[in-house]
């Protein structure tokens, strides 16, 4: 499908670079335009795909283009004064010819966090376009006031958008490795993933070969049941023959088509699981998801409406949900299988009740921190026996 990508922050616009680079490495072509907005210049300066043009500075008069610094109330405010100049830019998109927008939006610090419901609220008033939100929830050791700020742009952002798609970078962390690296991996899965989901909706051309090539009205149906939603992959390599076919590992040597085709369907039921069961972008049970989307990549030779039949009905038993759909996404060139499965709707997720305490307990820190604060400065500035007067 195609979409309009606005990156807000640092990690939005990073992100939203990263999408630009897959897409011109696959050709998968899902960014129609890309945007990114930003209190600090710096980081939009640092961006190397998004055009200037779409590069949009905000709160220049609050604070002079150098960030917000993790205030996420004053990336709110700042937004929804300067929505205009964010607008103006939005102005160029041809909305036409997209499917939906989609705000991209590091939770934990202040400009994307405050701004990313500002801008979500503003274009679902203009636009009957979807607007959805892809949120990257902090890793928990960043300490109190990121995971504020993520619990508080959580609620609010859910609220807003007609989807809010979750990354955990807790769950994603790696231990000694430095943040920029950490990042840049971590970019790399988010992108992979959301990649292929809303690629499978852009084939044109070659479906002729696939068996069920998914639509992107099917994405859309799918996030039609709008709140919270994550997404598992999992993938295969499949190693090319010299002749140029492909040998699959599971492939048996005699030649036999039934056996193949045995093989295919096992493969991708068993990549299915996989994606189902292993690491979500944000854990959860998968139980009680309301809606889910299960989208085979790979060389068609090594799809069949078998296995995704099967694969699809596994992820009605597991979610106990009546709408799973399932495609195919032919990639001729591929020499991998990738199952994405999109969980839409999931309300059973520890991740977030625990967010919510940490934050809670966070706030009441500050909170005491403040008034405390306020007395030791009293008890400092004002003389014991109150002899002194102030200038004014
Ligand atoms: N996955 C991922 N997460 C990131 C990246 N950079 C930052 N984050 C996360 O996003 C959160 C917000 O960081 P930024 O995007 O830098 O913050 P900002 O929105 O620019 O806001 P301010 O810097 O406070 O003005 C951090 O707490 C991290 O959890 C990145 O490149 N990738």
């Amino acid at each position: 499908m195609k979409l309009a990508m606005i990156g807000f922050g640092q990690a939005g616009g990073k992100i939203v670079d990263k999408f630009l680079e897959y897409d011109d490495r696959t050709g998968s072509g899902i960014v129609r335009s890309a945007v990114a907005v930003n209190t600090a210049k710096a980081d939009l300066l640092g961006l190397e795909r998004v055009p200037e043009e779409n590069r949009v500075l905000i709160g220049q008069t609050r604070v002079k283009g150098h960030g917000v610094g993790a205030d996420n109330e004053l990336g709110a405010e700042i937004a929804e004064e300067d929505i205009d100049e964010v607008q103006s830019v939005i102005d160029n998109i041809p909305v036409h010819e997209i499917d939906a927008f989609l705000i991209i939006a590091g939770l934990g610090g202040g400009t994307g966090s405050g701004g990313s419901p500002v801008l979500a609220k503003h274009l679902k008033r203009i636009y009957t376009e979807p607007v959805y939100g892809l949120g990257i929830l902090p890793s928990s050791d960043e300490g109190g006031i990121y995971t504020l700020n993520a619990a508080r742009s959580f609620q609010t952002f859910v609220r807003e958008v007609d989807n809010l798609l979750v990354f955990d970078n807790d769950a994603w962390r790696k231990t000694g490795e430095s943040m920029e690296s950490g990042y840049e991996e971590i970019n790399d899965e988010i992108v992979k993933r959301f990649g292929i989901l809303f690629g499978a909706g852009e084939v044109t051309g070659d479906s002729e070969v696939a068996e069920s090539v998914v639509d992107s009205s099917e994405i859309v149906n799918t996030l039609a049941s709008g709140g919270v939603s994550t997404v598992g992959y999992a993938a295969e390599q499949v190693t090319r023959e010299s002749s140029g076919g492909l040998l699959s590992r599971f492939k048996s040597d005699g030649s036999d088509d039934n056996m193949d085709a045995a093989n295919t369907t096992n493969r991708i039921t068993s990549l299915v699981r996989k994606a189902a069961l292993g690491r979500l972008t944000l854990p959860c049970e998968i139980d009680g998801a309301e809606r889910a989307l299960l989208v085979l990549s790979g060389p068609p030779t090594e799809l069949n409406r078998k296995g995704i039949e099967r694969g699809r009905k596994w992820l009605e038993e597991q979610t106990g949900s009546m709408e799973v759909r399932g495609g195919d996404y032919p990639v001729s060139d591929s020499s991998y299988v990738a199952s994405v499965i999109l969980l839409s709707g999931v309300h059973n997720v520890p991740r977030i009740k625990e967010l919510q305490q940490v934050a809670i307990e966070a706030q009441e820190n500050i909170d005491e921190i403040r008034a405390e604060s306020e007395e030791n400065l009293e008890q400092l500035v004002e003389d014991d026996e109150d002899e002194l007067d102030p200038l004014f």
